[in-house]
């Protein structure tokens, strides 16, 4: 009945060689070591870290009905007893009971004990419960601790950190204080929070330890450098991204809590903690996303407020997480001039208490009144700029005609034969990754190896093959983009695509989806009526998924077979009609006939819901680094198309909600280890 199907996995897996690129701050790239996690050790250890395919909270509960396994309901975990505790572990350090230790994840069926920190997937547990479990009863468990090499650089790097406080002179201190804002932070604060300050680095470090134990798993650095008037924050953490899960604060939660606030960086838990009182974490990698291994530990809380900054994206990130951790127990703290961040909100001398008590509850009914809505109205009105989307860094008539890249939204792109669609269009989602958009590939046609190359040769602006030595240093930047692969290759049945994707959705918190191509998942229909009906019936799949998950979904179709002479249009995608209707974008790759010069391409945005602006601009496709964007030297030449009388085609605006990258806060936290191909072509 369950089906393990591995179908989503990490750009990490592509990348396997692994170097030693000398990371920001002259920080060893192959220092930072791996999750320190314990695994449930089986016979076939999976290659590769895989998910599978999500199972229904519903079977997860008849299961262990069936196999008498007592379990409370929770609300994002399903509680059981563990059997991966050895005797000695059944009773904690105050001698209580460790019963119903084991976390199973309601959505994905993943488990965590949090006593004994074994964790694996639903079939594992399965494996386990019934005896095939390669000694599961007896507890065996497989640690895998970081190697000694990582583990001494964490502890090197902690050891060699001083509290801000002993810093020997008073001037740098203070200069520490200013740039990380931390002027009203107390040292008791930091104190608690055990934050220590890196000369060398001019880095402040935040700890990561295990949980119950004093154990050092990893930390995070944060470095400012003056940027202009403004300061420029990077992060870098050990381990990588990927495995930094640090829930900050974590240790100073009491067992009786039930109440916590959810931020995106470690500096507003501190101010939250230093005016509330309350008990308050960071998520390791801010708005960026909320992995669910983190689920277990938030279980206790009966309420959590989620505050995470001040600007749209945040505000979206902050109900995609509600949305895990139930909605029902969560509130948001809706950004806004009067609700900036934590920190700022304490710099500025505001109310920090009465800002938490207008935190709006996340749970909607079906059914709401404007009264419900008018906040968000409001935060959509005040916030043009971000509710227009992500902006292309590599494409700026891109952003001219769409204004940027929305949630929610499906894009249906279209091109003749073999004139570069799926060289675009990774090179138009790769650009929004690099800015932090989750993103996952569907890639039917070409193998993700082929795809990645190609990706990775876009990213690095120029050919690997010619310079190997570099590869590694390339290949560890582009392994830290929050990129992901379907292992689809070739025909698909369209629901376990859809599947999937909601599974990558949840898990990784993808916001934008390409799936090259669409003909891929109609079967093998012979007659034209039947391929058509298949299309149509997929567009609407994808339609609803992009709604519901709040994903934006890229959609490549081939176009019907036309006339070479003539460009393609919005009626040229294969089909009826139903693809151009459903689709907030269309987006044509012309070639040749708009333009003189030889092998010269034209992108034609022939429709747009947002806000209506339609028109082309040309492509310079260069051989060597596989991009379309144009120089930043070359002037765009944007064409707007004009209608019979002359005037701009445009259309009134859907109003659709978007995200802006987290670059563009003043306040920016740069994530760790992003591409920045202007310092790395050098
Ligand atoms: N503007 C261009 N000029 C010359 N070659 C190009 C151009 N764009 C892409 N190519 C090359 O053409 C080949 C096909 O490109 P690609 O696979 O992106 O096309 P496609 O439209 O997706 O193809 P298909 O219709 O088969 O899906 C690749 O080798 C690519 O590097």
């Amino acid at each position: 009945m369950w089906v393990l199907l591995r179908c989503v996995y990490p750009l990490r897996i592509l990348l396997s060689l692994r170097g030693k690129w000398m990371g920001w701050r002259g920080l060893p790239r192959s220092l930072v070591p791996g999750p320190p996690r314990r695994r449930y050790r089986k016979e076939a250890l999976p290659a590769l870290e895989v998910p599978v395919l999500p199972v229904t909270a519903t079977e997860i509960r008849q299961y262990l009905r069936a196999h008498g396994i007592p379990f409370q309901d929770g609300h994002s975990c399903l509680r059981a007893p563990s059997p991966f505790l050895g005797a000695s572990q059944l009773k904690d350090q105050t001698g209580a009971t460790t019963s119903f230790s084991l976390y199973i994840n309601k959505t994905t069926g993943r488990f965590l004990c949090m006593t004994s920190l074994a964790e694996g997937s639903w079939e594992d547990f399965q494996a386990s419960v019934e005896g095939r479990g390669d000694g599961a009863r007896e507890g065996i468990l497989l640690s895998e601790a970081p190697g000694a090499e990582d583990s001494e650089e964490v502890r090197r790097i902690w050891d060699r950190a001083v509290p801000l406080w002993e810093l020997p002179e008073q001037e740098e201190a203070q200069l520490a204080r200013v740039m990380f804002g931390l002027t009203k932070v107390t040292d008791d604060a930091l104190k608690l929070f055990s934050v220590r300050y890196l000369r060398p680095a001019r880095s402040l470090v935040f700890p990561w330890f295990s949980p119950g134990g004093s154990g050092l798993r990893g930390l995070k650095l944060l470095g400012a450098e003056g940027q202009g008037d403004g300061v420029h924050y990077v992060e870098t953490t050990i381990p990588r991204p990927g495995a930094y899960h640090n829930l900050f604060g974590l240790p100073l939660i009491g067992r009786r809590d039930v109440e916590v606030v959810l931020t995106s960086r470690e500096l507003d838990c501190l101010a939250l903690n230093q005016s509330t009182g309350l008990p308050t974490l960071a998520l390791p990698r801010g708005t960026t996303c909320l992995p669910p291994a983190l689920l277990p530990y938030l279980e206790q809380f009966r309420r959590i407020v989620l505050w995470l900054g001040d600007d749209l994206r945040s505000w979206e990130a902050a109900k995609l997480f509600a949305r895990k951790l139930n909605p029902k127990r969560c509130s948001l703290v809706r950004p806004g001039d009067q609700h900036p961040r934590p920190l700022e909100a304490l710099n500025r001398g505001l109310n920090l208490p009465r800002i938490l008590r207008s935190a709006l509850p996340a749970w909607h009914k079906s059914i709401v009144s404007f009264r419900q809505l008018r906040e968000e109205v409001l935060g959509e009105l005040s916030n043009v700029e971000q509710v227009a989307g992500v902006r292309w860094s590599r494409f700026p008539d891109l952003n001219r005609l769409l204004k940027g890249h929305r949630k929610g939204e499906l894009t249906v792109f279209t091109g003749p034969t073999g004139s570069g669609k799926t060289t675009f269009i990774s090179e138009y989602a790769l650009d929004l990754c690099t800015q932090g958009v989750n993103t996952l590939w569907g890639s039917f046609e070409i193998s993700n190896v082929r795809l990645a190359r190609i990706m990775l040769t876009q990213f690095a602006l120029g050919r690997l093959e010619e310079q190997l030595d570099k590869y590694d240093e390339w290949a560890d930047r582009f392994e830290d983009l929050p990129l992901y692969f379907m292992t689809f290759h070739g025909q698909q049945n369209i629901r376990t695509v859809i599947d999937t994707m909601q599974h990558a959705v949840y898990v990784y918190d993808i916001c934008h989806v390409v799936i090259d191509n669409l003909q891929f998942m109609m079967g093998h229909e012979q007659l034209s009526t039947d391929r058509i009906a298949a299309q149509d019936y997929i567009v609407g799949a994808f339609r609803k998924f992009a709604t519901d998950s709040n994903c934006h979904v890229t959609l490549v179709i081939h176009p019907r077979k036309e006339d070479d002479d003539k460009e393609l249009q919005t009626a040229s995608i294969f089909g009826s009609a139903k693809a151009s209707q459903e689709a907030d974008n269309v987006l044509i790759l012309q070639d040749r006939k708009l333009v003189t010069g030889p092998g010269k391409r034209y992108l034609q945005v022939s429709k747009n819901r947002f806000d209506g602006d339609v028109g082309v601009f040309p492509l310079e496709f260069n051989k060597s680094s596989l991009t379309f964007s144009i120089p930043p030297k070359s002037k765009a030449r944007l064409k707007k198309i004009k209608d019979d009388n002359g005037l701009v085609a445009k259309k009134s605006s859907s109003g659709k909600k978007g995200a802006v990258p987290r670059n563009s806060e003043t306040f920016s936290g740069e994530a760790p280890n992003q591409p920045d191909p202007s310092q790395l072509s050098r």
